[in-house]
């Protein structure tokens, strides 16, 4: 499923106009009736509906949505927000046929007619503004969404809340709270963003009948789902070997830190590695090994517990590598992720202390020809790019978009919602995971399973996506059943590794 901009959705319905010829009508009477088809199923006709219409398509939808439910015996009204010339084109068309039904449409003089109105029913239906919405709500609709938040008892919205920007990189604005959005054609940025997904409540997609001649043109932005996992998820063939499924090095960890780089490995082998090295400060071995019988041990020198360079990494050896977790922060470390950005000919994945030690790397990193892995968390992705956590979190699409394709690498960008970019720019998002993986390590069993998902056959960004689906699943199956987001360790994740793969696979 494609994930769009404003201007993509527009693209798509003048496509279907302007290329295939479907009259807007038609579009408009599809995305009414598929949302009122979604509320017949499961609403009781005793409830009240009130349908707020506004000046655009949105408000058109509105029409359609409430002749639908009126001829099917629902107790609906319709109150229009905007003055009765703001109905026009294909919405007027539609306002007209529910009239000629027997529908009735109060035109709203003051917005304190409005407050009793959704005082008195069950259900209002939102469709106010969708994607056509400029800058901030003006009055007096703005007052309309305020009583709409204070007073509907529950909220279904449209396509989109209305006031709420459907693209990223927009903080000013004034929105309608939605207990559940029907969202028309595609989901939009909106939906992935912290600032912007909570107004949404529960959304679901309803098709409005674009072609997929149309569908298909130019979108680069995907969720990606439990369909897909299931699709691109390697099998694992009946004669296949422990070198089918990839020799794997880890390096990182400490003395003081041998948990992370102990997670990293165990995870990779739970997803399935064929063979894991743990490169690691000697000294911190013993304390690897003890929870970890089944990886190999690469012994690194050390100076007070932590790796230092003495002894070389034979990059090599592996077939893909990780580096980073629990490293640590000093110029002994930095020089292995130097030595591995030019040795290695294997795909690289960089997380944690070892993104430190690439910002001042990273003008080298489009030089190399295999293919480099960055898996920050916002703060780390700030730091690379010299931004602040806020000013990222407002268009984590963009910056993603602009680090990848500028240092030519894959970026994972972790979060509740996760964005994949590659460095020519394709995106997809994961969705699973819930607030139990908001502690330390969880980013360390990440990094272990995307090294396991890319020494797969398999397009790394189909690992990646996949190795964030996993990893999100895995928690959301352990809260689902044995754990909660309060107890949830990071070291929990591999038993759910184990669900995951027993469930979908
Ligand atoms: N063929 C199509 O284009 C289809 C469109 N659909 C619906 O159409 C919507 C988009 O329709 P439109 O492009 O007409 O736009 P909208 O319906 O989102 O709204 C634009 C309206 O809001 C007003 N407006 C804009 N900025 C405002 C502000 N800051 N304060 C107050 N009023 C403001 C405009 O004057 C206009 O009346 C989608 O969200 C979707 O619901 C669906 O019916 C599917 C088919
Ligand atoms: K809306």
């Amino acid at each position: 499923m494609y994930i769009v901009t404003a201007e993509e959705m527009y693209d798509m319905d003048h496509g279907a106009m302007n290329k295939v010829g479907i009259d807007g009508k038609l579009l408009m009477e599809n995305a009414g009736r598929s949302i009122a088809a979604s509320l017949k199923e499961r609403v009781s006709k005793t409830y009240r509906i009130l349908v707020l219409a506004g000046g655009g398509n949105n408000g058109g939808d509105g029409f359609v949505i409430a002749r639908t439910l009126l001829d099917n015996d629902f107790d609906v009204t319709v109150v229009q927000v905007v003055p009765d010339e703001k109905i026009i084109g294909d919405a007027l068309y539609h306002k007209q046929l529910f009239v000629c039904c027997g529908g009735n449409v109060t035109v709203m003089q003051t917005v304190d007619e409005v407050g009793p109105m959704i005082s008195r029913v069950d259900i209002v239906i939102d469709a106010i503004a969708g994607i056509g919405m400029k800058g901030r709500l003006r009055e007096p609709l703005a007052s309309v969404v305020d009583v709409v938040n204070k007073k509907a008892s529950y909220v279904l919205s449209v396509d989109i809340p209305s006031g709420l920007p459907a693209n990223e990189g927009i903080s000013d604005f004034y929105a309608v709270q939605a207990n559940e959005t029907l969202i028309t054609g595609f989901p939009k940025q909106s939906a992935f963003l912290e600032h912007t997904a909570p107004y949404y409540g529960n959304w679901q997609v309803v098709s409005f009948g674009l072609p997929s001649v149309i569908t298909s043109d130019g979108a680069h932005r995907y969720l990606w789902t439990e369909e897909q996992f299931r699709k691109t998820i390697p099998e694992r063939g009946r004669y296949s070997h422990k070198g089918s499924h990839g020799r794997g090095l880890a390096v990182g960890g400490s003395a003081e830190m041998p948990g992370s780089i102990t997670m990293t490995v165990h995870a990779a082998l739970r997803t399935g590695a064929g063979l894991v090295t743990a490169a690691t400060a000697k000294s911190a071995i013993p304390a690897v090994a003890s929870q970890c019988m089944e990886a190999t041990y690469l012994a690194l020198g050390e100076t007070n517990g932590r790796m230092n360079n003495e002894l070389p990494i034979p990059f090599d050896n592996y077939d893909a590598i990780v580096m980073g977790m629990g490293m640590g922060r000093h110029h002994e470390a930095r020089s292995h992720i130097r030595k591995a950005l030019e040795e290695a000919s294997c795909p690289l994945i960089v997380d944690a202390d070892g993104l430190y030690h690439l910002k001042s790397l990273l003008a080298s990193v489009k030089k190399r020809k295999s293919p480099v892995v960055l898996t920050p968390h916002p703060g780390e992705m700030a730091m690379l790019l010299d931004k602040s956590v806020p000013e990222l979190l407002q268009k984590p699409f963009a910056y993603a978009k602009m680090a990848a394709e500028k240092y030519g690498v894959y970026i994972v960008l972790k979060g509740p919602f996760t964005i994949i970019t590659t460095p020519d720019g394709q995106q997809t998002v994961t969705t699973t995971g819930n607030e139990g993986l908001a502690k330390g390590g969880s980013g360390d069993v990440l990094s272990g399973i995307i090294l396991a998902m890319v020494l797969q056959d398999q397009p790394i960004m189909e690992a990646l996506s996949n190795a964030c689906f996993i990893h999100g699943k895995a928690a959301d199956m352990l809260i689902a059943d044995t754990h909660s987001v309060y107890d949830l360790l990071a070291s929990d994740l591999l038993h759910g590794i184990s669900k995951v793969y027993r469930t979908f696979v």
